[in-house]
């Protein structure tokens, strides 16, 4: 049976509420909290079996058993050498564009001294080893190998393992596109693992592989489960799920633009939210109209209209503008376009988005591939407490802390007494012993 198409997107008028938006704005049915009942039980298999779990489970959800998980260099190196220049030439200009940014936002060592000889330094050390998922289910995200990398290298991470799901076309291995564009990133520890299952052997490790610091990369719904189940025993970037847009709007916005931009995220899966906010009917009425025009003419029609009917997608009808944006601010897009007349004025009002995008020219598709920004971003409502991946993601600050004794002696008085305060004499004692010595 199709999915519902009734005016492609159903509405939700918001003109007469002044609050509770966060209750108001559409949400997907099947949340993470709900896919982690699947995915913990595949990562308590991975940690107690290792890596014939996840052969096991590769073969239950991606219908292929690989050989073995590693995949060797001469796999790689086959990819490298089929690869079409023309999706070279691309995959280098959008590691130049991201690289730029990366270099520009590492951030450097600082030395403070805060009194005579005493010195604390905050140090940028990179974590030591790191796990790049890159999704594979139903489209081969070759974009986020380099979104992954990128960043991890220009931080200074020396271990990079990275895993995708074994494709049945290509015997158990990720798409040859995948691998090419690890080649060209100097990425050799490549394993063929998806979901819960390549979380949790990245974790745990398993007899194949040691277990990393850090995962980071996007995913299905799964993905994000398994990434919300395993932090702690490895730090994550953010819970990157099913793909976001919203777009605010206005009467001065292209309805084909905005209906072409709302299908193009709606493209990657099901379960992808696309929302337009607007205060104009006629603009709702006009990207109506061009989605029933556009969306059959998209390859992935049936999974469009799945994700445009969905409970997750609407259009939100607002008053005005400011009303907007505070819808916007409350629902907290993965991706957040805005489409309205001085949009980056109404942009610098944006304060929860995982990344935003502003006026006619700047679609998300760009950011995806080649803007120089990271398409690795939260969905679900976090952006309002996490960050799209970058370098910092991928680096820790460490304090180091270098006083003489002239400048112990200067504050140890201060910590005698904070020391005493706490009911802690033994660190005074620490200190005292010191400035006794030296007397
Ligand atoms: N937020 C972001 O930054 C961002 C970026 C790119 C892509 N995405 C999202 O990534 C996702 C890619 O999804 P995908 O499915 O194509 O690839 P994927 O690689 O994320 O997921 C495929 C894996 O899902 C697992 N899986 C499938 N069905 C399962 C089930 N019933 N139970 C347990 N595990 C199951 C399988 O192990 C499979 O290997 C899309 O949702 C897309 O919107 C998000
Ligand atoms: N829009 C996705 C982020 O949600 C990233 C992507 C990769 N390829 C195409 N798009
Ligand atoms: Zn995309």
């Amino acid at each position: 049976m199709r999915p519902r198409l009734q005016g492609v997107l159903r509405r939700l008028d918001l003109r007469d509420q002044t609050d509770g938006y966060r209750d108001a704005v559409p949400r997907a049915e099947v949340d993470v909290e709900h896919a982690l009942a699947a995915v913990v039980p595949i990562c308590d298999d991975v940690r107690d079996r290792g890596a014939a779990a996840v052969l096991d489970a590769g073969e239950r959800f991606d219908g292929v058993r690989s050989e073995r998980l590693r995949v060797s260099a001469e796999d790689i190196e086959k990819a490298r050498l089929g690869l079409d220049p023309a999706v070279l030439d691309a995959i280098d200009e959008s590691i130049t564009r991201l690289r730029a940014t990366c270099e520009a936002e590492l951030e450097r060592t600082v030395s403070v001294e805060v009194a005579p000889g005493a010195l604390v330094e905050r140090r940028i050390v990179p974590m030591q080893r790191v796990g790049l998922y890159v999704p594979g289910g139903l489209a081969p995200l070759v974009s986020t190998v380099i979104m992954n990398a990128v960043p991890a290298q220009v931080a200074g991470v020396p271990g990079i393992a990275l895993a995708s799901p074994p494709q049945v076309e290509f015997g158990g291995l990720p798409h040859p596109t995948i691998l090419a564009a690890c080649a060209r990133l100097g990425i050799d520890e490549v394993y063929a693992a998806g979901g819960a299952q390549a979380l949790a052997m990245l974790a745990y490790g398993t007899e194949e592989n040691e277990p990393v610091n850090l995962v980071t990369g996007p995913g299905n719904i799964y993905v994000a489960a398994a990434k919300r189940h395993l932090q702690g025993v490895v730090a994550i970037d953010s819970e990157a799920g099913p793909t976001e847009i919203a777009i605010v709007a206005d009467s001065t916005a292209d309805p084909a633009f905005v209906a072409s931009d709302l299908i193009s995220q709606a493209e990657h899966d099901p379960m992808a939210a696309a929302v337009l906010i607007t205060d104009s009917l006629e603009l709702a009425d006009a990207v109506d109209a061009e989605l029933t025009r556009q969306v059959p003419l998209a390859r992935h029609e049936e999974r469009i209209r799945t994700a445009l009917a969905g409970s997750q997608s609407a259009t939100v009808l607002v008053r005005d503008t400011d009303q907007g944006v505070d819808v916007a601010n409350a629902y907290a897009a993965e991706h957040l376009e805005i489409q309205t007349a001085d949009a980056p004025a109404v942009a610098d009002r944006i304060v929860n988005a995982g990344a935003v995008f502003v006026g006619s020219f700047a679609p998300v598709s760009l950011g995806d591939y080649a803007a120089g920004s990271n398409h690795v971003l939260p969905t679900a409502g976090c952006a309002c407490h996490s960050s799209g991946l970058s370098v910092r993601a991928f680096v820790k600050n460490m304090h180091v802390v270098t006083y003489s004794e002239a400048a112990l002696r200067d504050v140890g008085p201060q910590v005698v007494t904070l020391a005493e305060a706490e009911d802690l004499p033994s660190h005074g004692a620490a200190v005292t012993a010191r400035l006794e010595r030296g007397q």
